[in-house]
């Protein structure tokens, strides 16, 4: 916490307007207060542990369409089991996920490109064998309609899917300045731009929620002032809404909306940048300080 006190704010984007997601009415997004904004996602009472491990415990908190939202909290804190909950690869052991409208207990991983969502992961999961182009038009692929045979035939259907695709990546990897490199195998390139083909690949399947799992992660400090720029410029672009999980609290201060924070798998703070890091739960958090109040989470 204590290298943030120096990071510059950035002011909160105005209100865009994009198209509702009709939100889920909990007592954290009441629809009857006008001050609040629409909710892209909420986590209501979320629960999960592994074995006799609680990684969260009772985790609630509503992200506004169109905001840049940070999670982070100390190692362990539960940030990574939470992005799991949202993108369906775990089911929790309580609570609720509300996302497009609806009101999830497990997220179905395999329908999140159709409920607008897309995710990065910690460590890049790209197709090492692929070139830039290749990986960025995977992620259409689970937009796709026509089917397998289909595809492999060439028909109508698949075949104008193909060419779309191709369009869709190419203005992608236009926006995201990866021409120079679009037919390098993406094993040759440098990390950081790895780890751009990787947003490119969660951007071309048009999420309104992207989930970003630590984007700056062993990136030099060029390398992720470049990476927060693109990340500010595809929110403003499209519109989006994103979740992110960042240990580079400096970095995180400058570009979010709000930052919630974990320790010990419980919600201990939510609020703006400047709030979050004069929280004394927070700075004790990051201190390693103990506290009473935390020995039953
Ligand atoms: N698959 C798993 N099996 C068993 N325990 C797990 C599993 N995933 C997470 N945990 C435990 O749940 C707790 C929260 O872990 P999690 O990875 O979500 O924290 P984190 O905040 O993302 O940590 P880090 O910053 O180190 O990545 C930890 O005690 C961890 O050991």
């Amino acid at each position: 916490m204590t290298t943030a006190t120096s990071a510059v704010l950035q002011p909160a984007p105005s209100y865009r307007d994009v198209p509702p997601i009709e939100a889920v009415a909990t007592p954290s997004t009441p629809k009857t207060e006008p001050a609040r904004r629409q909710a892209a996602l909420t986590l209501e009472h979320i629960s999960l542990s592994f074995g006799g491990i609680a990684a969260l415990g009772d985790v609630s908190f509503a992200v506004e369409l169109g905001e840049i939202r940070a999670i982070i909290g100390p190692n362990g804190a539960g940030k990574s089991s939470l992005l799991n909950v949202i993108s369906g690869i775990y089911r929790p052991d309580h609570g609720h996920i509300g996302l497009a409208g609806r009101d999830f207990r497990q997220v179905p991983a395999s329908k999140l490109a159709t409920l607008g969502v897309a995710r990065t992961f910690q460590n890049l999961a790209l197709f090492s064998g692929l070139d830039v182009l290749g990986n960025v038009l995977m992620g259409r692929a689970a937009l796709r309609h026509a089917g397998f045979i289909g595809q492999i035939l060439g028909l109508g259907q698949a075949r104008r899917e193909d060419k779309d695709a191709r369009e869709r990546a190419e203005r992608m990897v236009d926006f995201l300045d990866l021409q120079p490199v679009r037919n390098r195998p993406v094993a040759t390139l440098p990390y950081g731009l790895q780890k751009r083909v990787e947003l490119a690949r969660a951007l071309v399947a048009e999420p309104r929620i992207l989930l970003l799992d630590e984007p700056m992660a062993g990136m030099t400090a060029a390398e992720k002032t470049e990476i927060a720029e693109v990340i500010r410029k595809a929110q403003r672009q499209f519109d989006l809404t994103i979740v992110m999980i960042e240990h580079d609290i400096g970095m995180v201060m400058d570009l979010s909306d709000r930052v919630v924070v974990l320790d010990h798998g419980r919600l201990i703070a939510d609020g703006t940048p400047q709030a979050v890091q004069a929280d004394q739960a927070v700075i004790d958090a990051y201190l390693g300080v103990a506290h009473d109040d935390r020995d039953g989470a």
